[in-house]
C-alpha cells in the first residue's frame, strides 16, 4: 500500500514537472517566434551561401527591395547591386570576409522598379552546429533619408555640383588616400570671364542659367573621363559664384586637355555676353595645376590651391578665354 501511494505521488510529481517544463518551453517558442516575427517584419537580413547566392531573405528585405522571395532566392545579391556602388566597395568587403573578419559599410541597392536605396551593412560569416563556415549573414539599416539629407548638403542647389564644403573635404580625402601615393592629379579652377556684366546685361536670372549651363558642361566632362578611365576619379564642384573646379587622377597632359576641353566646350555654348568685348560670347579662364600625390605633402591644400589660383589669375591678366598651367611656371617651385 506504501509503495502504491509512493509511485502515485512520484507519478503526480513528475506529471507537475513536465507539465512546468511543457509551459515554460511553449512559452519560450512562442518568445522565440515572436522575436522571429519581429525580425522576419522589420529588420531587413539576408542568408547567403557560399558562393554568394541567397538562401533565406527576410519580409523586410522583400519591402524595401520590392522584390518577392521568390525572386531573390537562388540569385546572386546582384540583383539588387546599383552600379553607383563601387567595385571597391566590392573588394573591401570579400577581403575583410576572406580575413574572417565581418565587414560593415555603406551601399547604394537598386529596386526591382529601378529606384535607388542605400542601406547601412553589416555582414559576417555563417557557421552550423559544428563550426563549419556555411555562407554569410547580411543585416542592412534603410538610410536612404539620411543619404538624401547629406547629399543635399553636399551639392549647391542652382548647378546640382558639389559645393565647396565638399570640395575640402574630399580634395584632403584625395591627397591623403593611400592609393592615391605617387598618382599625378590634376586640380583645375574656372572662372567665367566678366559675369558680372553679364548679369548687369541680362539680368540675375540668366545669370543663373548660365551658370547652370557651365556646370552641365564640367560635368560631361567628368563623365567622359572616367568613362575613358575610371581611375580618374573626376569631380566637378561649383566653389561659389562663377568660380567651378574639377579635381581627377590625371597626369599633366591629361590634366591640361581637360582644362581646354572645357573653356572649348563653354565657349560653344554660345551664349551672347555683348559686353565681353572680345569675344561676344560667355568664356572662361582656367588655371591648371599638376601634381604627384604624396604622403609628406598630404595636407598642402591651400597650397596647391593657391598655385593653381595663380595660373587663373595669369589667364584672366593674359585676355581670359585660355588656360594656364601652373606646371609651365612652377617647375622652379619644387614644392612636389
Ligand atoms: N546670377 C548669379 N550671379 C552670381 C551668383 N553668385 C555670384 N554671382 C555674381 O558673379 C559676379 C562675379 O563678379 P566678379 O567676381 O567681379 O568677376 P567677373 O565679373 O566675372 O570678372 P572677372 O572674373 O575678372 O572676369 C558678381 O556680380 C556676383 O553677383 C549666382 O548664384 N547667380
Amino acid at each position: 500500500m506504501f509503495f502504491v501511494t509512493a509511485l502515485i505521488v512520484v507519478v503526480v510529481y513528475w506529471n507537475r514537472r513536465l507539465s512546468a517544463e511543457i509551459e515554460t518551453r511553449k512559452t519560450a517558442n512562442h518568445l522565440a517566434q515572436s522575436y522571429l516575427e519581429i525580425i522576419n517584419r522589420y529588420v531587413i537580413t539576408s542568408r547567403t551561401d557560399l558562393n554568394g547566392i541567397i538562401i533565406d531573405v527576410s519580409k523586410a528585405f522583400c519591402d524595401i527591395s520590392g522584390y518577392s522571395r521568390d525572386e531573390l532566392i537562388g540569385h546572386r545579391h546582384g540583383v539588387i547591386r546599383h552600379p553607383q556602388t563601387d567595385n571597391k566597395v566590392y573588394q573591401e568587403l570579400w577581403e575583410t570576409l576572406g580575413q574572417g573578419r565581418s565587414w560593415t559599410g555603406e551601399m547604394c541597392n537598386r529596386r526591382k522598379d529601378g529606384t535607388t536605396y542605400w542601406v547601412s551593412a553589416t555582414i559576417a560569416a555563417d557557421y552550423d552546429q559544428h563550426g563549419k563556415k556555411i555562407g554569410y549573414i547580411a543585416v542592412h539599416q534603410d538610410i536612404t533619408d539620411h543619404r538624401i539629407v547629406r547629399e543635399l548638403s553636399l551639392r549647391d542647389p542652382l548647378t546640382g555640383l558639389y559645393n565647396r564644403r565638399h570640395f575640402n573635404e574630399l580634395f584632403d580625402k584625395f591627397l591623403s588616400c593611400k592609393l592615391h601615393y605617387e598618382s599625378q592629379a590634376g586640380l583645375i579652377l574656372v572662372d567665367i570671364d566678366h559675369f558680372k556684366k553679364f548679369n548687369d546685361t541680362y539680368g540675375h536670372q540668366k545669370g543663373d542659367t548660365a551658370l547652370a549651363q557651365v556646370a552641365f558642361c564640367l560635368e560631361e566632362i567628368c563623365i567622359r573621363l572616367n568613362k575613358e578611365a575610371p581611375s580618374a576619379q573626376a569631380h566637378a564642384f561649383r566653389l561659389g559664384g562663377e568660380e567651378f573646379a574639377l579635381l581627377a587622377l590625371l597626369d599633366e597632359k591629361k590634366t591640361e586637355d581637360a582644362a581646354e576641353m572645357i573653356r572649348q566646350q563653354v565657349f560653344d555654348l554660345q551664349l551672347e555676353h555683348v559686353n565681353n568685348e572680345d569675344f561676344g560670347v560667355m568664356t572662361c579662364s582656367l588655371g591648371s595645376y599638376s601634381f604627384r600625390v604624396n604622403s609628406e605633402h598630404s595636407n598642402e591644400v591651400d597650397e596647391l590651391f593657391r598655385i593653381a589660383d595663380q595660373a587663373l589669375y595669369r589667364a584672366k591678366e593674359q585676355g581670359r578665354n585660355q588656360c594656364q598651367s601652373a606646371n609651365n611656371q612652377t617647375a622652379d617651385i619644387e614644392l612636389f
